[in-house]
């Protein structure tokens, strides 16, 4: 069968192959961010202090991390499929917001302890571990899909349209997650994260259809030939690859001075920049804002120009720089939250944009579900459980500045709610520590791909 026949060669079924995977991105995103602009809410309404936030907030990784599900999930892709795994991937998303919804909305827990922990606390866990299995599978697979959609093509720029996607649902639930939260009430948010979860789950069933219309086009299956499939041995040759480690490395460091940054930054508004609660949302919106076009340019020009690893040193370094104006104690004016949030941005899309598909230059198409997978789960175990926890514990340990009973509106009634305040200058300084290192695994992966040629710096038609 000849490729110009394959339905991949027509550009708008791939564009619309994207759009469609992208939907379930989207959903995940919004739910997988959306606690962040509730964390005052959780402590003024539900008691919670920022330790309990920050173990809720970790929990996303656990069964990644203790129960391997990332690797798991790696594998299944390689051997079953992108289609199963998709699937699964939506279908734990939706279980796991629904038990979020639950764990906020029932009164049935209250005042229980499970384990030595809150029920509540520890229900709302469990609900986002099991959503953080949905949400990585998901990420590997719609990844996966892509590569096998657009190689040849305009690779790098889908990837980075697909991560834009994602980062519009992360906007969203910034700029409105507290809203739904007053308006409605702190479980309100999760609700409207199951629903638009099933959004995703149809969306999804539609790219499946198609996809089975690639491999008719190409009259195989995902994985016709033998030489092809994945073999549980690839996982050896993966890890032994230096280039593969300083990728990991980067990845972990430069997520961890980002996601963990992101769960915090409302809460980081009202407390140094005196932002109302229900507002705090907003300049941190501006984050995922900015990435939507800029991800998607620089993946672009990585495309045409190549200087991926340029451009991944470039973003390690306009993260550090963000964070040292946040952790500046006297800067307290919003303009400066604003332009410090900006910079983020501009780094939050070039490093993504760079290092997604760089991967596929450094290791091999059919071990590319479970390198991702890989990556994934150390990135998982350091910034997406371990920096959350650590930040949450940092501020109840070291930042407690004191605490007052003030009386808000939620839902039209008048409550009296607790405040808590605290000084947020050390956990900016963790994270100023975060981008130095990684710009120090970006410049030995600099250094790694003149030595190897990769051919990071190259444009793309050069994927091995
Ligand atoms: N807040 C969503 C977390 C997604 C984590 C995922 N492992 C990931 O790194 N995705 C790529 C990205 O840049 O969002």
């Amino acid at each position: 069968m000849s490729q110009t026949t394959s339905l991949r060669e027509q550009k708008t079924v791939r564009w619309t192959a994207m759009a469609l995977v992208s939907m379930g991105m989207l959903c995940g995103y919004y739910v997988a961010d959306v606690a962040s602009p509730l964390k005052p809410l959780l402590e003024g309404q539900l008691g919670w202090t920022s330790t309990e936030y920050g173990f809720y907030t970790g929990a996303y990784g656990w069964f990644n991390v203790f129960l391997g599900m990332l690797v798991v999930g790696g594998i299944v892709l390689d051997r079953l499929g992108a289609r199963l795994t998709g699937f699964l991937a939506i279908a734990f998303m939706f279980l796991g917001t629904a038990a979020q919804w639950w764990a906020l909305a029932t009164t049935s827990l209250a005042g229980s302890q499970w384990l030595g922990v809150k029920a509540q606390v520890l229900m709302a866990a469990l609900g986002y571990a099991l959503f953080g299995v949905g949400i990585e599978w998901f990420g590997i697979t719609a990844t996966k899909i892509i590569v096998r959609w657009f190689k040849g093509h305009e690779m790098a720029l889908a990837m980075g349209l697909q991560v834009a996607v994602g980062r519009l649902g992360t906007a969203v639930a910034l700029g409105s997650g507290a809203a739904i939260a007053v308006a409605l009430s702190v479980a309100g948010p999760f609700m409207v994260g199951t629903l638009a979860l099933a959004f995703g789950l149809v969306a999804f069933l539609f790219f499946a259809s198609l996809d089975r219309r690639l491999d008719a086009s190409e009259r195989g299956s995902e994985s016709a030939n033998p030489e092809d499939q994945f073999r549980l041995s690839d996982i050896g040759g993966i890890l032994s690859d230096r280039g593969f480690w300083l990728l990991t490395g980067l990845c972990a460091l430069f997520y961890s001075a980002v996601f963990p940054f992101l769960k915090y930054a409302p809460d980081l508004m009202v407390q140094k920049f005196g932002i109302e609660e229900r507002l705090s949302g907003i300049i941190p919106s501006l984050l995922p804002f900015g990435t939507i076009l800029l991800t998607p340019f620089f993946g672009n020009l990585y495309d045409r120009k190549g200087k991926g690893a340029t451009i991944m040193l470039l973003g390690a370094l306009f993260i550090t720089g963000s964070h040292l104006l946040l952790a500046v104690p006297f800067l307290k004016f919003w303009p400066v939250a604003v332009v410090a949030v900006l910079l983020l941005g501009v780094g939050f899309s070039l490093v993504p944009s760079a290092m997604w598909p760089s991967v596929p230059k450094i290791v091999e198409e059919r071990r590319l579900g479970t390198a991702y997978a890989l990556i994934f789960f150390i990135q998982n175990l350091v910034a997406l459980m371990g920096v959350p926890y650590l930040i949450g514990w940092v501020l109840d340990r070291f930042c407690l500045r004191g605490k007052e009973t003030v009386t808000q509106e939620i839902a039209g009634k008048l409550e009296e709610i607790v405040r808590v305040h605290y000084d947020y200058t050390l956990p900016m300084l963790l994270f100023v520590l975060f981008g130095l290192l990684a710009v120090g695994f970006a410049l030995a992966m600099k250094a790694e791909d003149r030595r190897r040629g990769y051919g990071l710096e190259l444009p793309a038609g050069n994927v091995k």
